[in-house]
């Protein structure tokens, strides 16, 4: 029997992922229209602004049940106008299936909502973990001065539903009031 060397390493410090099968993502500001509030000020502050990237280990087919995927976040600080910098945030598209977040450094803010728009948070930071149970929408914000990072495992047949956020959004948004993070109706 062969002993073999794993082909994934997680950077336990930085939560970056190594190796030849990891993907790799980036989200500039120019593909971000229409995520934050002010459309009008994501549209006029420089373009090729990176704004978060993802790493994936993905060892079997997108969709595919009985798989589990892993995946690494870092989010830049800042914010466009009053609101910090966040991901798109998604549903799964197989919509009853779950997934783990959990922080590996700086300050954030996982907000999630449920299919009725019930909207609630909770604080990231280093070693926090949390539980997003099926049917319920997640995006993180950076509200640090510093690289927001945090890993994700999700079920290989979860998917990304993107469009219903674009089309109704959350109920909420992350906004900078008085200096402090604050979740207001949208
Ligand atoms: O896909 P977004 O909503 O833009 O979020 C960015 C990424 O965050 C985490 O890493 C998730 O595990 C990924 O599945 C997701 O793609
Ligand atoms: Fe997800």
């Amino acid at each position: 029997m062969a002993i073999v060397q794993p082909s994934v390493f997680l950077k336990l410090q930085s939560g970056k992922l190594t190796g030849d099968q990891v993907l790799k993502s980036q989200k500039k500001l120019k593909d971000l229209e229409g995520v934050f509030q002010d459309e009008q000020i994501r549209a006029a502050l420089p373009q090729e602004s990176l704004i978060y990237e993802v790493q994936a280990f993905m060892p079997i087919a997108e969709g595919k049940s009985g798989g589990l995927f892993f995946g690494n976040s870092t989010i830049y600080p800042g914010k466009i106008g009053a609101e910090y910098h966040m991901t798109r945030g998604h549903f799964h598209s197989n919509l009853d299936t779950g997934e783990y977040y959990w922080g590996v450094k700086g300050e954030g803010i996982l907000i999630m909502m449920d299919e009725d728009r019930n909207v609630w948070a909770e604080e990231m930071s280093e070693g926090s973990v949390h539980y997003i149970p099926g049917k319920v929408a997640h995006r993180v914000a950076n509200v640090g001065e510093e690289l927001l990072v945090f890993n994700a495992c999700w079920p290989s047949d979860a998917g990304h539903d993107y469009a219903t956020i674009a089309e109704k959004g959350f109920a909420a948004r992350l906004v900078e009031v008085d200096g402090e993070p604050k979740l207001v109706d949208s």
